[in-house]
């Protein structure tokens, strides 16, 4: 099984990080989705959690559409915060209402410390720098997750209670918004950095953004376990 492939950006970025990037992707509460035994009550609460996150995610996208350059930046970041809000944000209202929680709750829900964490860094890389710095601290989530639907999709038990999780994120339509992500990427550090961007001064500190974003994401599922 050859893994999914979102742009050559992000292939040397995941490249940059190979512990933390399996940390995060081949992480416990992964594997529990996987094999079906994971608790139901970590997964409500990370469910929660991550409704809390989609919220600030869609916040820092939208930043992408105030700090983007092209119209095509522009279009993919407000793409992907209709893919958010209006289609991965469906999953976890759907999900917690059949335990009794509503959308109300789960707007109001209080955040975890490693969720506040993880939104807030993103969203000021993209206050504090550019358009580069912003998609840098993005990519983690969009492509991990990505890479993650597309694993659990060939390998999870046939009897998952977590199989429409793992669909949301397998889905055809789901996976062309993160290719196209990829290819902005691409596109954006190429437009900014040229051919050669992984030799340029600031290469380094992308690679920090990238590395700190993934290091978040194991904070989250660690979260997501500690739950319950
Ligand atoms: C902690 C956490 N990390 C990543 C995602 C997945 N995700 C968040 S935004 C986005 C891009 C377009 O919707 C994707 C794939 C999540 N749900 N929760």
């Amino acid at each position: 099984m050859s893994a999914p492939e979102y742009g050559r950006v992000f292939a040397k970025l995941r490249e940059g990080c190979p512990t933390p990037w399996a940390a995060y992707t081949q992480h416990a509460f992964v594997e529990g989705l996987r094999d079906g035994t994971l608790p139901r009550a970590s997964f409500l609460h990370y469910l929660v959690q991550d409704y809390v996150f989609l919220v600030h995610f869609a916040r820092a996208w939208s930043l992408g559409v105030v700090k983007a350059e092209t119209l095509d930046e522009m279009k993919i970041c407000a793409r992907t915060v209709d893919a958010l809000v209006n289609h991965e944000m469906s999953l976890h209202v759907k999900t917690c209402a059949a335990a009794g929680i509503s959308e109300a709750a789960l707007f109001a829900a209080k955040e975890d410390v490693e969720n506040l964490a993880y939104t807030r860094y993103v969203l000021d890389a993209g206050v504090q720098g550019d358009f580069l710095d912003l998609i840098a601290a993005l990519a983690p989530c969009c492509f991990g997750y990505g890479e993650i639907g597309l694993r659990l999709a060939q390998t999870a038990v046939p009897d998952t209670p977590y199989a429409e999780w793992i669909a949301t994120y397998a889905d055809d339509d789901y996976q062309q918004v993160m290719a196209d992500v990829g290819a902005m990427f691409d596109g954006a550090v190429v437009r900014r950095l040229g051919d050669a961007f992984d030799t340029t001064p600031r290469w380094a500190h992308l690679q920090t953004r990238f590395t700190t974003a993934t290091e978040l994401e194991v904070g989250f599922w660690d979260m997501g376990l500690c739950g319950a």
